[in-house]
């Protein structure tokens, strides 16, 4: 578990995070709009970039020295744009990479590779030289890089951005299983990866902390607001203009709208929220926890 308490944050005197407040457990999504300060947060908890006020503590334990957070040994950060020198294979690239990272002993450090290879689902691909790997395998060598390490938190930067459909749910897949093993924290905006893997949820926006609980707890931050519609298409333009769209389904009898609302118009009918409606209700309102 990382406990984050008042982490602040200032880059050329604008204040990036303030006063951030988070305990980070079991598979847990940070999402917020863009610049919300997700990276910057992750980078403070990899120890990459240091705080200006605040406190960060793993499992209890104080692991804040002056302004960095000091536990690379505890935690693997993987950002958004993993990647080697592309002429090598994977199990050079793992090799060289955890030879880097201070594993001398050739017979430990073979083991710890093709243990890696294996948690993340690359076996058969060892020998394919990075350059030939889509964006999903790229990512997957870099998850198995820092699994040679053996850290118990994995924190990931937006893991699935700019991934094939077919790619993100294998990719997480791959998340969840890891989930089972390590505690992870997820940075995304794409609300349905953390619907599908996150027990917990922390919603931050320009630097403030929003929301923090249970996708159930979020989902219900939309209660009563959410009304469907089924229009002709010809109506969407109106509609579009007058309410909150928030998703256009076509079905056989027409388009099925979506609209975030306190009260419903004719012709609409309350339904049920979903994670989706809980964050955007949290993201308009905008006012921190
Ligand atoms: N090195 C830097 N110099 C100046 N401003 C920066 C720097 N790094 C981050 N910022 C600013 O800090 C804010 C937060 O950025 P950050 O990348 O942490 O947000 P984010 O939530 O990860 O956004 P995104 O989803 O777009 O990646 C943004 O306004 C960004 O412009």
């Amino acid at each position: 578990m990382i406990h984050a308490s008042s982490v602040t944050k200032r880059i050329k005197k604008q204040l990036i995070l303030s006063n951030v407040s988070l305990c980070m457990e079991g598979i847990y999504g940070l999402v917020g709009p863009n610049g919300a300060g997700k990276t910057t947060l992750m980078k403070i908890l990899a120890g990459l970039t240091p705080m200006d006020e605040g406190q960060v503590a793993i499992d209890e334990r104080s692991c804040t020295k002056g302004k960095y957070v000091k536990a690379h040994e505890r935690i693997g950060y993987l950002p958004q744009d993993f990647m080697v020198y592309p002429n090598i294979t994977v199990e050079e690239a793992l090799d060289h990479l955890a030879l880097l990272q201070g594993m001398m002993d050739k017979g430990e450090r073979h083991a710890a590779v093709a243990e890696a290879i294996q948690k993340v689902n690359l076996n058969g691909h060892e020998t394919k030289k990075m350059s030939e790997l889509s964006g999903g395998m790229r990512r997957r060598v870099g998850i198995a890089h820092l699994l040679t390490r053996k850290p118990s938190i994995l924190l990931f930067d937006e893991p699935t951005a700019g991934l094939d459909i077919e790619e993100r749910i294998r990719f997480r897949h791959l998340l969840k299983q890891l989930g089972s093993e390590h505690t992870i924290v997820i940075s995304s905006h794409i609300v349905e990866d953390i619907e599908f893997l996150c027990t917990k949820i922390g919603v931050l926006k320009q630097g403030q902390v929003l929301f923090e609980g249970t996708p159930s707890e979020l989902k219900s931050r939309a209660k009563g607001c959410v009304w469907e519609y089924c229009i002709h298409p010809e109506e969407l333009d109106d509609l579009i203009a007058t309410r909150e769209v928030v998703q256009l389904l076509e079905e056989e009898d027409g388009i099925h709208a979506r609209v975030f609302s306190k009260n419903g118009g004719t012709g609409g009918r309350r339904v049920a929220p979903r994670l989706i409606d809980g964050y955007l209700a949290v993201v308009r309102r905008g006012e921190p926890r």
